[in-house]
């Protein structure tokens, strides 16, 4: 990472603040779920770097699962358009889930997964966002545990992408428009 780095406008957040945000949201998880064991559905591909920092602040008993939507088909724009490219492998009946997001922006992702698991007959369905994008909110819905707020730009790093790449930074970015304009 540096301040000169042309693909970014500027930096968000580094590993270290990452890495704060999931002991808290750790923390928080293993008190709000004491004695029960959520299963951890992991939404593909941009979860993949926080889910593995918040997994390992989260001390209770809990079973991980992965699903993999699409929305941003490789564009820096939703479109709106929800696809299921690859399934949980766990019934999710009568099971309490917490859904790990890297980004809500528009909410369409969440909305579409929390109906999904709910018709499937989950006992409570949560999610843990590695970032809220509250400004690009397109529906009414609300993670319950959110690492950042931040404003209404395009980022990429730390598994989110630009066009597939960028995923494997060690930070969050917002993208120089200059990259895609
Ligand atoms: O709130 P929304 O506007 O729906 O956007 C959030 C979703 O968009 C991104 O996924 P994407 O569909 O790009 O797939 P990816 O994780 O594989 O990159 C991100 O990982 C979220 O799942
Ligand atoms: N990479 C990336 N993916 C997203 N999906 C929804 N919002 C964003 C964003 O700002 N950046």
């Amino acid at each position: 990472m540096t301040d000169t780095d042309p693909r970014f406008s500027r930096i968000l957040h580094d590993h270290d603040e990452i890495e704060n945000a999931a002991k808290r949201i750790g923390a928080q998880i293993d008190h709000d779920y004491a004695g029960k064991t959520p299963i951890l559905v992991v939404v593909l591909k941009g979860a993949v770097m926080w889910a593995g920092d918040l997994f390992k602040n989260i001390s209770i008993d809990v079973e991980m699962d992965f699903i993999d939507i699409a929305s941003y088909h490789g564009g820096i724009k939703s479109t709106n358009a929800i696809t299921l490219r690859t399934d949980l492998t766990s019934d999710v009946r009568g099971h309490d889930i917490i859904l790990v997001e890297d980004i809500v922006d528009t909410g369409l992702s969440l909305q579409y997964l929390i109906s999904l698991l709910t018709d499937r007959g989950a006992k409570s369905v949560k999610t843990a966002t590695m970032l809220n994008k509250q400004q690009g909110h397109k529906v009414a819905v609300k993670a319950d545990y959110i690492g950042f707020e931040i404003s209404n730009e395009f980022v990429a790093g730390y598994g989110l992408d630009y066009q597939e790449i960028w995923r494997n930074l060690p930070f969050i970015g917002v993208v120089n428009p200059e990259v895609y304009s």
